[in-house]
Order: structure tokens, then sequence, then C-alpha cells
């Protein structure tokens, strides 16, 4: 996991250097070839099939445009470039969704009376065979924020993608010449103890006001900010809301017997992974 995640990062800031060294970046590679060959073989059967008029999907839409800017000299449509953006959404879009629904449900094991408040609220707000939409969060302000509170606490992006200055700027007072490469420090901006009130415990009071009302934070910079702010920020949200508040609707999630608690070390990559642990979902 780490080397599919943090190495690619690694390998296109520093390719010169990485090529050179041994390493975990050679499994990445090897990972790598597979996935830019499961990929060819799609493009391929789309090609095959031709665009339809009403494009169904990434590759469809990619086509399309390439075809239309074939005469355009300056288009940089095409298909090394389509070959990038589905690696990059592959990459961007698996493991993180995951890790965080991974580091999720560790948590709300290990806080049994915040799972039984979103069961409750879940069950008062919603009818029993309705099925649960990103809509919903706004009559659901518990289990919005304990989702929010959820992603803050386990951080599992703590570095942003390395960006390069295109230009001599300045930032809140520093200089920062042109070719400078510039990494997001996510981690600082969720634990700073001037925006948290308890930064490094678990606390649903940062999302919540007295009267149990969700609020929105400007500090929750989960996905950065900017132009090249996530890109799935959108789908990532409406996916973390939808798989854990379904989840919690239909089991409760309890430790093994004989299990007192789960390691909560952090295995340090591109992404913060729990260790592999196991529980059990009980159906309600
Ligand atoms: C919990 C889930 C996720 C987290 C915490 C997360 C976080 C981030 C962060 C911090 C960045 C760097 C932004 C920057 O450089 O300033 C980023 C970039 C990106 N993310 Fe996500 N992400 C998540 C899910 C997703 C999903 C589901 C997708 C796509 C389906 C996705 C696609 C991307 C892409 C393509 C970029 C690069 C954007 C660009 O370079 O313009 N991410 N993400």
């Amino acid at each position: 996991i780490i080397s599919f995640v943090f190495f690619p990062q690694l390998y296109h800031t520093f390719s010169w250097l990485t090529e050179h060294l041994p390493g975990p970046h050679k499994k990445f590679l090897t990972s790598y070839t597979f996935l830019c060959s499961f990929i060819k073989k799609e493009i391929k059967n789309h090609e095959e099939r031709g665009t339809p008029e009403e494009p169904q999907d990434f590759i469809d839409y990619y086509l399309a445009q390439i075809d239309k800017s074939k005469d355009d000299p300056n288009s940089t449509f095409d298909e090394k470039n389509m070959m990038s953006s589905i690696v990059d959404l592959f990459i961007g879009g698996t493991e993180s969704t995951a890790t965080g629904l991974r580091w999720s449900l560790m948590t709300v094991v290990m806080h049994p009376g915040i799972q039984e408040k979103v069961q409750k609220e879940l069950d008062d707000v919603l009818g029993p065979n309705e099925s649960i939409g990103y809509e919903d969060r706004k009559k659901l302000p518990y289990t919005n924020a304990v989702v929010h509170e959820l992603q803050r606490y386990s951080c599992i992006v703590p570095v942003g993608v390395p960006r390069q200055c295109v230009k001599d700027t300045n930032l809140v007072g520093f200089p920062v010449p042109k070719g400078t490469i510039v990494l997001p420090n996510i981690f600082s901006v969720l634990s700073d103890p001037d925006q948290w009130e308890t930064p490094r415990r678990f606390n649903l009071n940062h999302f919540l006001d007295k009267d149990g009302n969700f609020v929105k934070r400007e500090a929750f910079l989960l996905f950065s900010a900017g132009h090249r702010v996530c890109l799935g920020e959108r789908l990532a949200r409406t996916e973390l809301f939808i798989f854990l508040a379904s989840l919690l609707r239909s089991f409760t999630f309890k430790l093994p017997e004989g299990v007192k608690e789960i390691n909560r070390e952090l295995i340090l990559g591109g992404l913060l992974q729990p260790h592999p642990y196991k529980i059990c979902a009980v159906p309600r």
C-alpha cells in the first residue's frame, strides 16, 4: 500500500533520483505496470466500441476531447495524459477513502457510546426502509459531526501533494522563490491548538455547538485548499458519510471476544495507515 501511494509522489517529484535507488519503489513500478496494462485494455475496448452519442464515462469524454482537439497543436489531450489522469484517479480515489473508513471503524469501536448515539439518531430520523443519501447529513447533525471528527482525528493525508511554485511569490510574509517545492502540512492545520479545543483528542464539540447543531469549521482542511484542492473532495465526503452511516445503521461494531484494545500506532507512508485489525460486525 505504501509503495503504491507514497512512491508515486516521490517518483514524480524526484524521478531522476528514485530510478537509481533500490527500495520499495521497485514494487510500485510492478504495480504501476499492471495498472497501466489494465487501463490500456479498457481504452482499447472503448475505442473498439466507439464513442457513444451520450458519453458514459471518463474515457468516453476524454477520447471525444482528443478527437475534438486533434487539429490544435497546443492541445494537451492525448493518450499519454489520459493514462496519467486515470492512474491519478485510481490512486487518489481508492486507498484514501478506504483508509478513512478503516480508521473510522476502529475509532467507533473504541467509543461504544458514540456508536449508540449515531444509531439512535439514524433510527429516529430515517424511516426503516429509507436509504441514506448525502443530503440527509443536514437532518443528522450528530452523525455528520462524528464523520467529520473521525476524519480530522485520523488525518490520513498528513502532507499534501508536492507542488512547485511557478513564479516568485509571498506567503504570509515569507518570500517563496519560483521553482520552490512546497509540501502543505495538513497535519499541522488539523491539530492546530489555536483552532481546535483538544487537537489530539477525539472531541465531537469540534463540530457541534452547545445546542447539538453541526458547525462547519474553516480549519477542516482535510482536502487541502486552493486551485489544486483534492479533485475528489465531494465524492470522498459523500462516500464517507453514506458508507459509515449505512454501516452503523445495519451493524454494531465490537471488539472480538478477549480483545481489549486495537493497536492505534500509525504506519507512516504517503497516507497514515492503521495496522490491520479484526472487529466483529453484529447485525442489528
Ligand atoms: C478521504 C479521502 C481523501 C482525502 C483525505 C484526500 C486528500 C487529498 C489531498 C490533501 C490532496 C492534495 C491537494 C493539494 O495538493 O493541495 C488531494 C489531491 C487529489 N485527490 Fe484526493 N483525497 C481523498 C479522496 C479522493 C478521491 C475519492 C479522489 C478521486 C476519485 C481523489 C482524487 C484526487 C486527485 C486527482 C488529486 C490531485 C488534484 C490536483 O492535482 O489538482 N481524492 N487529495
